[in-house]
């Protein structure tokens, strides 16, 4: 699929009534599992990418090249439309542009940029922002970026939980003034939050991690919301399952007598096997 239908795809999702849950991707094999299951966007968190190529925290230690290679690579091993969390855009606003272009040639569907300062300030350990005027200006910047019409530039503010609900709001209003595709929220702890910020503004929401009680997917399609967060449960699950495996390697166990991997049958699925078995009949003379 070329990459801009991925992006109309992910537009669409936006510009519908519904909210649905993106799965978490990271590398080649979580996209194509996430597309084989059905999903119909994936989220490439900068959380996981730090933790997928680098083994670090999120603080802003991968460059933009490592997260645009790493996004390349999913958009290779499969067609699903990815939402790239571009944090800050790995610098001011013509880094942002940078940004935009790289994850644009690397086929992100859309991406993320949001006014959290970052990395973090020397001497403080509150998390800070960028001011408004600075965050329109990484909007416009990105918008300015954009090749492909299609692409989706989402602005993001964390406001809500670093600054005030008051402050949410006029980040949304300006960065939605700016002509951003939609909205990503984060630090929403009630419901009354996200109703005063969609309230506030017309476009459509992506919703970070929130609290339980705003799980019911028709409620936040209410909202507006048409992209809610679960956070990263499938990065965590494989970090487990290889502890566990080496754990009982290490301890002396058979790798026959190993429990909860991955059947010959999920792996050649994985490895797309039958598609390269025919390539290797049609291109390789095997074809009888
Ligand atoms: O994008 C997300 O899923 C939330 C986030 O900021 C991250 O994980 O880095
Ligand atoms: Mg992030």
């Amino acid at each position: 699929m070329t990459f801009q239908k991925r992006r109309v795809a992910l537009r669409s999702i936006l510009s519908g009534s519904t909210c649905i849950r993106p799965g978490s991707v990271y590398d080649a094999i979580s996209i194509r599992i996430a597309e084989d299951l059905g999903f119909e966007v994936g989220m490439f968190g900068g959380s996981v990418a730090s933790l997928a190529v680098l083994g670090d925290p999120d603080v802003a230690l991968i460059t933009l090249t490592e997260l645009a290679e790493q996004m390349r690579r999913m958009s290779r091993a499969a067609a699903l439309p990815v939402l790239v969390d571009a944090d800050h855009g790995y610098g001011n606003a013509l880094n942002v542009r940078r940004t935009v272009e790289e994850l644009e040639i690397a086929g992100a569907a859309g991406l993320t940029i949001e006014d959290t300062l970052l990395p973090q300030a020397f001497g403080q350990t509150a998390t800070q922002l960028i001011p408004l005027s600075e965050g329109v200006g990484k909007m416009k910047a990105a918008l300015d970026a954009r090749d492909d019409p299609e692409l989706v530039i989402i602005g993001r503010t964390g406001a809500a939980s670093i600054t005030s609900l008051d402050d949410a709001i006029a980040r949304a209003k300006a960065y939605e003034a700016t002509g951003v595709d939609a909205l990503f929220v984060t630090g929403i702890k009630a419901r009354s939050e996200l109703e005063a910020i969609a309230r506030a503004t017309t476009l459509p929401i992506v919703l970070g991690g929130a609290p339980e009680e705003m799980s019911d997917l028709g409620y936040l399609a209410s909202q507006r919301v048409r992209i809610a967060l679960q956070g990263h449960a499938p990065i965590a699950a494989a970090t487990q399952a290889v502890y566990e495996t080496l754990k009982a390697l290490g301890e002396g166990q058979s790798p026959k007598s190993l429990k909860g991997l991955a059947s010959s049958e999920l792996t050649g699925r994985v490895m797309r096997d039958a598609d390269v078995k025919a390539r290797s009949a049609e291109f390789l003379g095997l074809k009888k």
